[in-house]
């Protein structure tokens, strides 16, 4: 059977010699499928971004954190930043260097904070209590604070993580404080960090949340690095030609402020960003497999195996993802339709994509759901008891790896007194 796409991919290298069709037949459905060299160009070009020698791109991995993913981001040059000890665990596994991570905890408990600190990874902490927890266990070290000026951006209120409705970092008024809490337990501040929130497009706010970071670093000549935070968006858009986030011009716009700063300070201290997303999210693409259409009252719903516990985003943040239909070519029709399509999980925001004008679509076509690479795998649960599923890497070298094998229905069983 030959099968064609029935939208125009706007990645068309990321498949190379392979089809949907044929990953899906021999790994199964749904099915996460990543493209090393889009990966490794995405590291590159964040790498770019602050033209300084001494410039560090910490891999925020809560975006993806497979085991293959991250050897190639550490292959690249980037470090990592890990806020669990599983996290810490699989870089570890994955060859990064306890120093070259960076643990920005929240709501630490001792004995996470003892087990990072023994580690010898640095810990970023991100209140006044956890700065005298962090005081009591490891008194007469070094330490890092995250702090919060009060900018904020993001694609939805759940993920701005600066400002005056969060949780994270420490607000720049209890700067005294800090200071009080360092002395009291002879700890060095040896860097600050901050995270304003997950996806901009336009770099201004970003770089306000920079020149308030720095603010902050005033007080601190004893600093050996100032990590600006991650938040880089990519275009999810890309039907509807949305640009891309101008990292040329944010690079100049950074590194102005970065160069002003340092010749003022006439010290030099180290400067890493954390980004997440930019580095994972397009060199992923989930693909399914309709079983179903149906009509339930003027709606034409596609039926698919993505449910939302393969990708959580659309439900969690109405997060869009652009899809594509890949299908079997005597099915091939002209016409477009306005569906909605749907995942296998038993409640009604199960949705991927909403009233969405599509070619029509058939059962058994395949639905590629793209840019999924980031917070994709990652959230992924077993909720109804549905398996996680499989990875898969399309390598530079033209193959394809398995790289995470698919859960099995004893996987479900494995934790229970049986
Ligand atoms: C502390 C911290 N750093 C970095 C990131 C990475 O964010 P993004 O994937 O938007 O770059 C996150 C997630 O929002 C985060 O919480
Ligand atoms: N999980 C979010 C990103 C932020 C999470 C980390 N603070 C998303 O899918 O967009």
């Amino acid at each position: 059977m030959q099968w064609v796409q029935a939208t125009v991919t706007k990645e068309a290298k990321f498949y190379g010699r392979h089809t949907p069709a044929g990953l899906i037949s021999k790994y199964g459905s749904p099915l996460y499928v990543y493209n090393e060299q889009i990966l490794r160009e995405r590291c590159q070009d964040i790498k770019r971004l602050v033209k300084d020698p001494a410039f560090v791109v910490s891999y925020s991995a809560k975006a993806n954190s497979n085991l293959s993913l991250l050897r190639i981001v550490k292959d690249e040059g980037c470090d990592v930043d890990a806020m669990s000890p599983g996290e810490i665990h699989v870089q570890l596994q994955a060859g990064f260097q306890p120093e070259q991570i960076l643990y920005i905890g929240n709501n630490a408990s001792a004995a996470e904070m003892s087990y990072v600190i023994n580690q010898g990874i640095p810990v970023s902490v991100d209140s006044l209590s956890q700065l005298e927890l962090y005081g009591k266990i490891n008194p007469g070290s070094r330490v890092v604070v995250r702090f919060n000026t009060g900018v904020g951006a993001g694609h939805h209120q759940k993920v701005v993580t600066g400002g005056d409705k969060t949780k994270f970092g420490i607000e720049t008024a209890l700067l005294p404080a800090v200071k009080e809490l360092l002395h009291t337990y002879h700890l060095r501040l040896s860097g600050i960090n901050q995270h304003i929130g997950s996806l901009f497009m336009d770099g201004d706010t970003y770089i306000s949340g920079v020149q308030a970071l720095l603010d902050v670093a005033l007080h601190f000549p004893e600093l050996e690095f100032i990590d600006l935070g991650g938040g880089f968006g990519i275009p999810y858009h890309k039907y509807e030609h949305e640009p891309r986030l101008d990292l040329a011009a944010l690079s100049e716009k950074i590194s102005k402020v970065l160069t002003d700063w340092v010749s003022r300070q006439g010290k030099q201290v180290r400067f890493k960003v954390e980004p997440g997303r930019y580095l994972v999210a397009e060199c992923g693409i989930l693909l399914g497999t309709v079983h179903t259409i149906k009509t339930n009252y003027h709606t034409k719903y596609i039926g698919t195996d993505i449910g939302f516990n393969v990708l959580m985003r659309p439900v969690l943040y109405n997060a869009y993802h652009d899809v594509e239909i890949y299908r079997c070519s005597n099915a091939l029709s002209r016409s477009q339709e306005t569906v909605t399509i749907t995942g296998n999980i038993c409640e009604s925001g199960d949705i991927i994509a909403a009233d969405r004008t599509l070619p029509e679509i058939f059962e058994q076509d395949i639905i590629g759901v793209l840019d999924a690479g980031a917070y994709g795998y990652s959230m992924a649960s077993n909720y109804n008891n549905r398996l996680r599923p499989a990875e898969v890497l399309l390598t530079n070298t033209g193959e394809d790896v398995l790289i995470r094998r698919r859960e099995t229905v004893d996987d479900l069983i494995r934790h229970f007194a049986l």
